[in-house]
């Protein structure tokens, strides 16, 4: 026999158990499903036999709930629909094109990711703004959530103007996030950024009325040359006013802040209401006492102030000066008393009428007053309570010095300081005097030595004002002595 016909022999010998294995497990199989089908068949027919109708339904519609449930089913939707016609009215809530379809506009714009758009349309004048095409959508997340925004163009339904709408998708489920906390949050924002990026007006008084102009005073906290923890403590209490309104509204006061700025010429006060204007970004109303001469004018002119603004009454030690604090109180009479409305103003029927309409009127008023001259206010300003932060602005000490150097030429440090510290803890020099040297020169070095030359000279001229006023007191006093000396002889003589 051939060898390799004999291994096959063998080989096929070995597979035989094997296959019959597997046909053997394939029957067994087969007969274990025909008899599990068997018996499936004889339940069902023994239970629709056996169990009552409405057993079997009842078991129908829990296994179609259950199926229900474990099934996903489509996720319900909601739109709302913000409406702007083409060159008419604003169809939703009955508001302009600057309602709420230009504030979504504007959100949307912070919002839209160039990346990420096929079509862009870029518009708006010197700031530039992106936006959605017709037909084009965007996403948006708001705690968590996924808000859709369609841009939608149409014709209304008298088929004559176009119509331009921005629809809000998002999960049925969120519908009240939706509306009452999303759709606030863009207004708020949008309120926020207009009123961050609207250029300052500065109002003065013209008889009753006022009149504005923009406001391009550059001075901030960051420029503003004093005591650093002293700049802290104003921003924080602003930051905290701010905060303040259900506050305000518990104890059942104005929402209003009073500063009292003082301290000599030169010293920022005026930049330091400018540094809280810009700060807050409200308007300044800049009141010229000597054009108010009656309280109706007076009163008629706060009423004119909106929300978010400042009153700034300058050297207000001035304004008052000629009226005693008698005339002052009979005023006050007058004012509440017999409704004689041509009473002159007084610095009591002042801050009366801005404690009086201000609490019943609106919000977020701000009154600072400046005097180079503490010492000369009525106390009826002093008064606990009335003014509610007194700031001093001094002298430039070595920290206002930093400030002023690092404005002006963008320095931390230089082979000078040190001299210039010593010479600033001996001498008074206001911010505005060392501001002014260090303009003479863009060159810091040259700057830097017309500052110290400056501070040198105001010592000497300070040590030669101190030597007189020494020789003058010892003149005094050895004149007086000599007084003295002659008095005693006299009297020895007697
Ligand atoms: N503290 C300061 N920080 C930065 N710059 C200052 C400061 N003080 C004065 N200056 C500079 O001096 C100029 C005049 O200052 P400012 O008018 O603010 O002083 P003031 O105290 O209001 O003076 P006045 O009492 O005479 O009105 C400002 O424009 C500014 O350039």
């Amino acid at each position: 026999m051939d060898p390799s016909a004999a291994a096959a022999a063998v080989a096929g010998a070995q597979a035989l158990p094997s296959y019959a294995k597997a046909v053997d497990a394939y029957r067994k199989a087969v007969g274990t499903a025909a008899s599990v089908t068997a018996y499936v068949v004889l339940a069902r027919g023994m239970a629709r036999e056996l169990l009552p109708h409405d057993f079997v339904a009842a078991a129908r519609w829990a296994a179609s709930l259950l199926r229900a449930r474990l099934e996903p089913s489509p996720v319900e939707r909601r739109t709302l629909v913000i409406k702007r016609t083409l060159g008419g009215q604003h169809l939703y809530g009955g508001g302009s094109d600057s309602g709420l379809y230009g504030e979504v506009c504007e959100y949307l714009a912070t919002r839209i990711d160039p990346h990420a758009m096929r079509r862009l349309c870029l518009g708006g004048g010197s700031k530039r703004t992106l936006s959605m095409e017709h037909g084009d959508s965007m996403t948006d997340v708001f705690e968590g959530v996924q808000f859709t925004w369609a841009s939608v163009a149409g014709k209304s339904q008298q088929g004559n103007t176009g119509t331009e709408s921005l629809e809000l998708s998002f999960d049925a489920e969120h519908t009240d996030m939706a509306l009452e906390r999303y759709v606030p949050f863009i207004t708020a924002t949008v309120t926020e950024a207009r009123q961050r990026d609207r250029a300052l007006q500065v109002f003065v008084n013209e008889g009753s009325s006022w009149h504005g102009i923009t406001h391009h005073h550059p001075s901030t906290f960051d420029t503003l040359a004093m005591d650093p923890e002293l700049k802290q403590s104003i921003v924080a209490d602003l930051d905290r006013f701010l905060k303040r309104r259900d506050y305000y509204t518990r104890i059942g006061k104005a929402w209003k802040r009073g500063y009292l700025l003082h301290g000599p010429p030169g010293t920022g006060k005026s930049s330091l209401v400018a540094a809280i204007a810009n700060y807050l970004r409200f308007n300044l109303y800049d009141l010229d006492l000597s054009g108010v001469c009656y309280n109706r004018t007076l009163q008629s002119l706060l009423n004119g102030m909106p929300n978010k603004s400042i009153l700034v009454v300058e050297d207000i030690d001035c304004c008052f000066s000629t009226v005693s604090r008698k005339e002052d109180d009979d005023s006050d009479d007058n004012y509440y008393g017999s409704g004689r409305s041509e009473t002159r103003i007084t610095l009591s029927g002042l801050l009366n009428f801005v404690d009086g309409l201000w609490s019943t009127s609106g919000e977020e008023r701000i009154i600072i007053f400046t005097t180079n001259y503490k010492d000369r206010l009525d106390s009826a300003l002093l008064r606990p309570g009335r003014m509610d932060m007194h700031i001093y602005m001094g002298y430039c000490c070595w920290e206002s010095f930093k400030t002023l150097a690092r404005n002006h030429h963008l320095i931390d440090c230089h082979a000078l300081f040190p001299e210039i510290q010593q010479l600033l803890s001996g001498v008074e020099v206001t911010p505005a005097e060392v501001s002014e040297m260090l303009l003479r020169s863009e060159d810091v070095d040259v700057a830097l030595q017309t500052v110290a030359e400056f501070l040198r000279e105001k010592k000497k001229a300070m040590l030669e004002q101190e030597s007189v006023q020494l020789h003058q007191d010892l003149g005094a006093k050895e004149a007086q002595q000599q007084v003295i000396c002659k008095q005693n002889a006299d009297a020895v003589d007697l």
